[in-house]
């Protein structure tokens, strides 16, 4: 199997304060990867690290074999390494489809002054893979609509889709979830099946549901170390995972 992510002696302070102390772990290609923890476990920090939002006190990062530890986040994502965060990060004032073609035209590199003289039938193609996203993400209606206008979880899915377009090798989600309803968070989750098998997913999630309905791989972080790095599974029945999240209400 083709390791993708590797990190290696990681370990991040902030100040005199310690959040994480000397992770390695790899990821191979094509995982799905849970990670839970308690509050301020160091989930979105530990994300941080992987995307280059932050360098680690110590320790390395390495991606296909390339140590990317100093790389800055834009050329990690141009690399593949692609995130969505726990708040939304769209331009709200922009309708869904020009949120979408500003993704799409990037991946493209497609030069940023074509958003000022774009005219459909110029740009054909990038409005033809827009509109199949829309499509296969059930946008369809909202397409030329203010993303401001939109519900939180109609943000957040919208969010995701960014994510996708991008064509990434590894995403990751921060909560993806988080303030969706129900059935937002069942169509998520649908969604997030029907993503390509080769794609490498890490998901931080508070809901313990809808992880253990998407990740094969667990990781547990607490006490600023990796407690647990295996299945579902194991992590399901763990007494100390029981007692430490699962057994304290609200914890995970
Ligand atoms: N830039 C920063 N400067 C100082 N401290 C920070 C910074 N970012 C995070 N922290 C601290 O690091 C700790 C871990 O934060 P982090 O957001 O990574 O935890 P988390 O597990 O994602 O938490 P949650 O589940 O609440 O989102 C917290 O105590 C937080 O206050």
């Amino acid at each position: 199997m083709e390791c993708i992510l590797k990190v290696d002696g990681v370990s991040k302070q902030f100040g005199g304060l310690e959040i994480l102390k000397d992770l390695s772990f790899h990821v191979n290609k094509g995982e799905r990867i849970g990670i839970i923890g308690p509050n301020g476990a160091g989930k979105s920090t530990f994300f941080n690290l992987l995307t280059g939002d932050l360098a680690p006190s110590k320790g390395n990062v390495f991606y296909k074999d390339k140590d990317i530890t100093t790389e800055p986040n834009y050329k990690r994502a141009r690399r593949g390494i692609v995130r969505t965060f726990q708040k939304n990060n769209l331009l709200v004032p922009l309708t869904v489809l020009d949120n979408l073609l500003l993704v799409l035209q990037r991946k493209h590199g497609i030069s940023r002054t074509w958003f000022k003289i774009r005219n459909q039938k110029q740009y054909e193609t990038l409005y033809n893979e827009a509109d199949e996203l829309l499509q296969r993400w059930g946008l369809k209606h909202q397409r030329n609509v203010k993303v401001e206008s939109l519900s939180y979880g109609e943000q957040r899915q919208i969010e995701i889709m960014l994510g996708v377009a991008t064509n990434p090798d590894v995403l990751l989600l921060d909560e993806p979830t988080a303030g969706m309803s129900q059935s937002e968070t069942n169509y998520i989750v649908q969604l997030l099946h029907e993503l390509p098998k080769d794609l490498t997913l890490m998901i931080i999630e508070h809901d313990l549901e809808v992880i253990f309905g998407i990740a094969e791989r667990m990781i547990v972080l607490y006490d600023k170390h990796i407690l647990i790095d295996d299945s579902p599974d194991v992590v399901r029945k763990d007494p100390q995972v029981n007692q430490i999240y699962i057994g304290t209400e609200g914890a995970v």
